[in-house]
């Protein structure tokens, strides 16, 4: 018989997969972190006959994982095309495709230390091959004490690399008492690669504590889920997207677009070290619709910004990521504008209208 005194009023919906999205997360709960990455982007000519091979995808991968063992992380996952292998790793990333090996990590990893074993590498298995250019670049430390030597400074990351390259070149760009970014550079100079290269970065700090700590497993149940409702998945509309939520807090991201296009979105939601990066190698003239998708995601209070290019890159001369009263939201502070010899690099940073004190410029 049917039970007459069964509750017919609605069911509670399932529970929504972004169930907490009030959490913030304090240091004192998770613990620091250290967000900004050390980032190294080396290209290789690898002449014919070994033209004909994948390059450095040809390079096993039990070598890149001593070279990670080295740096002090590890693979989560991986995804690859035709051109490129991307893995997500336990502090950010690694891009590997024939010609261009790059290196994301962050937190206390010593990314330095897999320069040497690198190029002797690459040297054994292409005897022919030559470094092109060589870039190491990050924004300056939170917590610099914590990192290993030579990672404590700029200065001793640069002495290091001045014993490989005799040629290298350190800068700092932007404001040396306030946000500045670090750059050791080498471009080789005779026959430089010809194709064309341009990576643009996006820096974030200083966010609102709620939407930021949305970027963790209490808000949403899976990484496609979080993808969806942030709109990461937007935001280059066909890429393939591989992206990891770390426990309790965290998130990271790899992106194939095609070929060898790439983007990568990293997130540390510690309200008190919070940061959030984004880069990407995707070809335009113009960066300004894709870099205020990025600012409307993660609503920065304030950000770097830089972009390479070549010569052959098409935003080359236009220094497409400088764009006037176009972040409306936005002051820029800083702007900086070197012409080297292969690449020119546009440096900005910004400050949201909010926070930013017009008596004070
Ligand atoms: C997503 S990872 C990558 C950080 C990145 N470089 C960035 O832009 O912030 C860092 C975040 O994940 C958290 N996390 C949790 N478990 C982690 C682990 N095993 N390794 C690295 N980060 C972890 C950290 O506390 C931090 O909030």
């Amino acid at each position: 018989m049917e039970d007459t005194n069964a509750d017919l009023s609605p069911r509670p919906a399932e529970p929504h997969p972004a169930a907490d999205l009030s959490r913030r997360f304090s240091i004192e709960e998770v613990g620091f972190f250290e967000g900004t990455e050390k980032l190294l982007e080396v290209w290789f000519d690898i002449p014919s006959p070994e033209s004909e091979s994948r390059g450095l995808r040809d390079i096993p991968m039990s070598f890149w994982q001593v070279l990670l063992d080295l740096a002090k992380c590890h693979v989560l996952s991986k995804c690859n095309n035709e051109k490129l292998d991307a893995y997500v790793l336990s502090e950010s990333s690694m891009f590997i495709s024939r010609n261009r090996f790059i290196l994301k990590t962050c937190g206390t990893t010593s990314l330095l230390s897999t320069v040497k074993p690198l190029l002797k590498t690459v040297k054994k298995f292409y005897p022919r091959s030559e470094v092109k250019d060589f870039f190491y670049s990050h924004s300056p430390f939170m917590k610099p004490d914590l990192q290993l030597h030579p990672h404590h400074s700029f200065n001793d990351e640069s002495t290091y690399l001045d014993t490989i390259f005799p040629d290298g070149a350190a800068y700092v760009l932007g404001r040396i008492n306030g946000k500045c970014w670090y750059l050791y550079l080498v471009e080789s100079i005779e026959n430089p690669l010809q194709d064309p290269d341009q990576t643009l970065e996006i820096l974030m700090t200083e966010f609102d504590s709620e939407l930021i700590g949305r970027f963790s497993k209490l808000s949403y149940e899976s990484a496609e889920d979080l993808n969806k409702s942030t709109g990461l998945n937007d935001l280059i509309p066909g890429a393939t997207i591989d992206s990891y939520i770390f426990e309790p807090c965290g998130f990271s991201l790899n992106a194939i677009v095609k070929e060898d296009m790439y983007f990568t979105i990293h997130v540390t939601p510690q309200e008190e070290c919070a940061y959030v990066s984004f880069e990407t190698n995707v070809v335009g003239e113009c960066y300004k619709s894709l870099i205020n998708k990025v600012l409307d995601i993660f609503k920065p209070g304030s950000f770097t910004l830089t972009l390479f290019a070549n010569k052959a890159a098409k935003c080359n001369f236009s220094h497409s990521a400088d764009h006037d009263g176009a972040l409306s939201n936005y002051t820029c502070l800083d702007k900086q504008i070197s012409l080297f010899s292969i690449y020119n690099l546009t440096f900005l940073h910004y400050k949201h209208n909010s926070l930013y004190n017009h008596n004070n410029k």
